[in-house]
């Protein structure tokens, strides 16, 4: 896992780096400068393109100005240089490297009011106006720069994050700063570029090695971690020798309803093919032919009210709620539940259920695991304004009950009872379909059913879940949730490999 660092502690990772690696500024810029152009020569083939290469007064544009001289030295014939010089502050590296520029032929304006860009024209921007020092929204001029630039008709790529895009904390309602086709950022993305508003700022992102010292980030107090692939293959435990159905626990799924069996279904495949060793479904009596048909491996329970609850001290995890339904006696099921004080996955209708009874909330079992998306989500703990107040209140709300979040949207966040947020990156929007929760819901079960920790099991779950999804989008436009709950053991396979 990787720790993700605000502009702060980013800023205290440069002077580390220069400080402890003998790296003057000036040359850790150049590099930063040196990994832009390497991803940007890719991005931008034709050398006949015309690119515009907008430089603040900052590091930022400071970058942007080491930039116009390498890509001047990589043959693009076509670059011109505007510094924005909209205030009295100039860095010293950003001063260095105007003398630099000075000595190459590539054509420099100076703007001191945006009406002297009106003659731009251009197929590609490079945005290096303003970066991580960004300290207020955009205003005045540079607000209007930005306005400018958003309404050419020409890709535009920001250095490290597009001006006027704040790295960590709520993002503005209205965003006032460029918009980037694409942000090339680094050594770490900025917490920011994972929240559902950040695409009113940008499309896609990359991340470049500057050489920053990747001791001193992973050794910062941050609670932001991004999923890694590397970290996800430590947390998976292999299968034993001499090992039998026994050792891999045993799930029971408490799910489905006359319309909405399919999720029942769904979750069981998914825990299934997550390694559980057995899987129970307690469904009604009218999805039994469903499930022995479609699902042999499954036992079933049928549900009704003389449900007898005292052999599930024996499961190994329950999950409930996909399409369990939301009628009185569901509520009665996941009460007893509740009472079994075993940590529980939460998902679907036990969520709806839960946000009309504050009580069980209340009385959830320590390490349980809920799974809400932003509606489920907000009905249980109220309407947020967005999704950094979103997460506060998770991770809050996590900590203070000793509960685990699984926040759902293209990136997931985690949520974890010691105040970390997990941030996972995988996942596509060919997984945007029905049943997909069901299948997390599945895959987190089935591994707390093979004594995963609940925070392991809602880590994974979310990261082979997405995993799965992206290995079925490269061949498919969609991906449908039956298709991804068979995937599981393909994926995890490959990633222990
Ligand atoms: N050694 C380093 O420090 C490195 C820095 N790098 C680059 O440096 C950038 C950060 O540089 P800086 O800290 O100089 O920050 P910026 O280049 O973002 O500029 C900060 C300046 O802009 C002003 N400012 C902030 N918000 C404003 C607003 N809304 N309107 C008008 N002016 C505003 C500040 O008062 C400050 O003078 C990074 O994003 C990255 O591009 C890279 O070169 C890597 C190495
Ligand atoms: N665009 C996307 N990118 C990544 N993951 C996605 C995307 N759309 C949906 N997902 C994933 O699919 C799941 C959808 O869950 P949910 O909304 O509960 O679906 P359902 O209730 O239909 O089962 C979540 O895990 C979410 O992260």
């Amino acid at each position: 896992m990787k720790n993700l660092l605000t502009s702060s502690q980013m800023r205290n990772a440069d002077a580390y780096t220069i400080k402890h690696q003998s790296i003057s500024s000036i040359n850790l810029m150049e590099k930063a400068a040196k990994a832009f152009v390497k991803v940007f020569k890719k991005e931008v083939p034709n050398k006949e393109a015309r690119i515009s290469i907008l430089c603040g007064q900052g590091n930022n544009g400071g970058d942007g100005l080491a930039i116009a001289r390498l890509l001047y030295g990589e043959n693009y014939k076509e670059i011109a240089v505007y510094l924005i010089d909209f205030s009295e502050n100039q860095s010293e590296d950003n001063k260095k490297n105007i003398k630099r520029l000075l000595k190459f032929k590539i054509p420099v304006v100076i703007i001191k009011g945006i009406e002297e860009l009106k003659n731009l024209q251009a197929d590609i921007i490079v945005d290096a106006i303003l970066g991580s020092g960004l300290n207020k929204p955009l205003q005045g001029n540079y607000a209007d720069t930005a306005s400018f630039v958003n309404d050419l008709n020409a890709k535009v790529i920001a250095v490290d994050v597009p001006t006027g895009f704040n790295s960590e904390g709520g993002i503005a309602e209205k965003y006032s700063g460029i918009k980037a086709d694409l942000t090339i950022c680094f050594q770490r993305p900025k917490i920011n570029f994972f929240f559902p508003e950040s695409v009113k700022a940008l499309s896609r992102f990359k991340v470049v090695d500057i050489g920053l010292d990747e001791n001193f980030i992973e050794n910062q107090k941050s609670e932001w971690k991004l999923t890694t692939e590397q970290g996800i293959k430590k947390l998976i435990k292999p299968r034993k020798n001499f090992s039998h159905k026994g050792t891999y626990g045993h799930a029971l799924i408490v799910a489905g309803n006359n319309t909405t069996m399919g999720a029942a279904l769904l979750a069981a495949s998914a825990c299934i093919h997550s390694g559980a060793g057995l899987t129970t479904v307690c469904l009604p009596q009218s999805g039994l032919i469903a499930l022995n048909t479609s699902l042999p491996e499954a036992m079933a329970l049928p549900r009704n009210q003389h449900l007898a609850m005292e052999a599930f001290d024996k499961l190994s995890a329950i999950a409930v709620g996909p399409g369990l339904g939301i009628e009185e006696e569901n509520e009665e099921i996941l009460e007893k539940l509740v009472n079994l004080r075993k940590p529980l996955v939460l998902d679907a209708d036990a969520l709806t259920l839960l946000s009309q009874r504050g009580d069980l909330l209340y009385e959830l079992p320590a390490q349980s695991i809920l799974t809400p998306h932003m509606k489920e989500f907000d009905r249980l703990f109220g309407e947020h304004k967005n999704w950094w107040k979103r997460v506060e209140t998770a991770r809050r709300e996590a900590v203070e009950r000793g509960l685990i979040f699984v926040l759902k949207n293209q990136y997931t966040f985690v949520c974890l009872p010691d105040g970390d947020v997990h941030i996972n990156s995988t996942g596509n929007p060919a997984m945007a379909s029905g049943g997909m929760g069901d299948v997390l819901t599945g895959i987190i079960t089935g591994l707390m059913a093979q004594s995963y920790s609940s925070a392991d099991a809602a880590i994974l779950g979310a990261y082979l879940h997405g995993k799965a999804g992206d290995e079925l989008a490269k061949k498919r436009f969609t991906v449908s949730a039956s298709q991804l709950a068979l995937q599981i053991p393909k994926t995890i396979k490959r990633i222990i490999k």
